[in-house]
């Protein structure tokens, strides 16, 4: 598989996450090949726009079922606006992976 050279979110993620408000993101086993000490640009999905980097902290493999109030509150939303959101993007998927990063200032 081909290393992934860029994360893209939603841009109305984009102010929680160059806040530190955001230290996580869920996703698919499509982006569960990033690395720990990894660092890498990230982008608005919309556009393309690349407004900071981040370095991987872990990447776990974290069932919808085992979604808590602490990842809530990593993702700086409730729990039932994370798993409705979840339930959005990725419609009847039980298998995802919690992705823990830090910002990368300067
Ligand atoms: C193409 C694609 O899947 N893009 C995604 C996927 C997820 N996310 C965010 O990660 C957290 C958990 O999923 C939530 O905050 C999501 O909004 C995102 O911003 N952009």
């Amino acid at each position: 598989m081909t290393p992934m050279s860029s994360i893209s979110f939603f841009e109305r993620f984009e102010a929680d996450i160059l806040s530190g408000r955001k230290t996580i993101t869920l996703r698919d086993e499509s982006e569960s090949g990033l690395v720990p000490g990894q660092e890498l640009p990230v982008v608005t999905f919309e556009q393309g726009r690349w407004f900071c980097d981040i370095r991987i902290l872990a990447v776990t493999p974290l069932a919808f079922s085992e979604l808590d109030e602490e990842h809530a509150r990593a993702e700086n939303m409730s729990l039932p606006e994370l798993k409705l959101l979840i339930g959005e993007i990725y419609p009847g998927l039980e298998q995802l992976y919690l992705i823990r990063f830090e910002l990368l200032k300067g």
